[in-house]
């Protein structure tokens, strides 16, 4: 650590190492902690933008040359910067980068690492479909190798297996994925501003994208998705120092800042001597934080007990079909396919996100309806642009219902196993993580569930009432009222 500090600041790097040091936190790894009360606003560390490593600051797209770079498709996601990475490594002293590169990881708890075992205590996740080794692997075998075989003069066939190996892909893509930053150009015309916060590519640049959709903005090693076709993959940046913060929900206390030449971390709020000093990477549910970094979060919940406020459930679309086709085929699910099809063409979801507060997606309820119109006034949906509303009937609640059901069973165990295996404190790592991601998703459901019976039951007494309260009341007319006045 004391070589990098070193090299940090022989750089022109800026640590205000009275107020900080960096140290090991157990079960953490390293982080920093403040010596000092701090007080807010207060710049714990700056760099020029030039320590910062990325296809903007290798030297080695402009030494491949342009055609090169485009011939093998290295701007596209992080193929790029994970072989500048490979390459300023082999390089050794050299690099600039040099005792950065080897003050980082190089082995993860990530799920992308497991084996078959560990990954099966996974199932039913919302971490097993976005693991995304394979993707990772093509773009090493159809980019990456075709690249550095084009160059033996660059990339020695016999430093290959040391340097270019698929082995030191993964871990260069897993770095990356923990530890990136997405800084963006000084923008001329934002030079009134002093200074934007810099986005995190590992951190919370697509935090915000979590609350409404399942999917990735960044599969890791740059599969292809909506936000990179916005994004400039020449914006992640891995950031020397800025990477050392650890983050847990809700602790936020510093944030980096980007102006013109330099990055400049900055407390966001008093810290007191002893405290650690938390960067954010957007409060990610835990699925999202053990596939990105390996660990997850615990933290006191309002209601009693530790968990992640920010977890969630995905539930898929075709598991909403799947339930409402096959028990309700009587109700005329003529046309199913169609009004799928114009479901999504409007811009429908094909997951639904749960959330710790409990709420059905109005989206979600919707679709069920969508599927139980009669073909008349589905057409009439249709012509009219107009899904149904998200209204909960007993018909809709008891789907509803069943499609919580067939989601809570996609899990490997039951709440009370989960609860016992964590009790009995004997698990691996990934076990330990695997079982409080796969728990926080079924306090969701099982919450979901329990809210659903109660407006099942409330809906039946409401029928009740319904039946009964003209007799009980007299308000209304008909052949109840009549027939107890008659009685009279
Ligand atoms: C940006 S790096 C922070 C520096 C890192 N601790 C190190 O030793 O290099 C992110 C990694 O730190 C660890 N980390 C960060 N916050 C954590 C937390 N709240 N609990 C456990 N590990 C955490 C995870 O391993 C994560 O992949």
């Amino acid at each position: 650590m004391q070589n990098f500090v070193a090299w940090f600041k022989s750089h022109s790097g800026f640590l205000d190492d009275a107020s900080l040091d960096v140290v090991d936190f157990p079960s953490h790894g390293r982080g920093a902690i403040a010596l000092k009360d701090i007080s807010e606003n207060h710049t714990l560390f700056t760099l020029p933008r030039s320590l910062t490593l990325s296809t903007r600051t290798s030297t080695l797209p402009s030494i491949l040359g342009a055609d090169t770079w485009e011939r093998f498709k290295l701007g596209q996601g992080w193929v790029g910067l994970i072989l500048c990475m490979m390459w300023e490594e082999a390089r050794g002293s050299a690099s600039k980068w040099s005792e950065y590169l080897e003050s980082l990881p190089t082995s993860f708890d990530t799920p992308m690492f497991w084996g078959a075992e560990d990954l099966e205590e996974l199932r039913g996740t919302a971490v097993v479909d976005k693991i995304g080794r394979e993707d990772a692997e093509r773009d090493y075998h159809e980019k990456l190798l075709p690249a550095i075989e084009s160059r033996p003069d660059l990339f020695p066939p016999d430093s290959v297996a040391q340097y270019y190996s698929l082995e030191r892909y993964h871990i260069m893509g897993s770095r990356i994925l923990s530890r990136s930053f997405q800084v963006e150009r000084w923008d001329r015309q934002g030079d009134d501003h002093d200074e934007s916060e810099a986005n995190t590519s590992a951190m919370d640049v697509d935090s915000a994208e979590f609350p409404d959709k399942g999917e990735d903005a960044h599969t890791e090693e740059g599969e292809e998705s909506d936000d990179e076709e916005v994004d400039d993959p020449s914006d992640v940046a891995m950031v020397p120092m800025a990477d050392l913060l650890n983050a847990r929900y809700g602790s936020e206390n510093a944030k980096l800042f980007y102006e013109e030449t330099e990055l400049r971390m900055v407390s966001t709020k008093p810290i007191k001597a002893g405290e650690q000093i938390w960067n954010t990477y957007g409060d990610p549910p835990n699925s999202e934080l053990l596939r990105r970094y390996g660990h997850v979060d615990l933290v006191s919940l309002p209601q009693g007990g530790e968990g992640n406020l920010a977890d969630i459930v995905e539930l898929r679309a075709d598991l909403v079909v799947s339930v409402v086709t096959g028990h309700a085929p009587s109700t005329g699910l003529a046309n199913t396919q169609e009004r799928i099809d114009w479901w999504l063409e409007e811009g429908g979801d094909d997951v639904f996100v749960l959330e710790t507060d409990l709420a059905v997606p109005e989206t979600l309820t919707s679709l069920v309806r969508l599927l139980l119109l009669s073909d008349a006034d589905w057409k009439k949906a249709r012509d009219k642009q107009k899904p149904p509303r998200a209204k909960l009937d007993s018909q809709v609640l008891s789907l509803l219902l069943q499609v919580l059901g067939r989601r809570l069973n996609e899990y490997p165990t039951s709440t009370e196993v989960d609860e016992q295996l964590l009790r009995g404190g004997n698990l691996t790592l990934n076990k330990r993580h695997a079982v409080i991601v796969r728990l926080g998703e079924k306090t969701i459901l099982t919450g979901v569930l329990e809210k659903l019976r109660e407006v099942e039951q409330s809906l039946l007494v409401a029928e009740k009432d319904k039946v009964k309260r003209p007799a009980a009341s007299g308000e209304t007319g008909g052949e109840t009222r009549r027939s107890k006045k008659a009685k009279r």
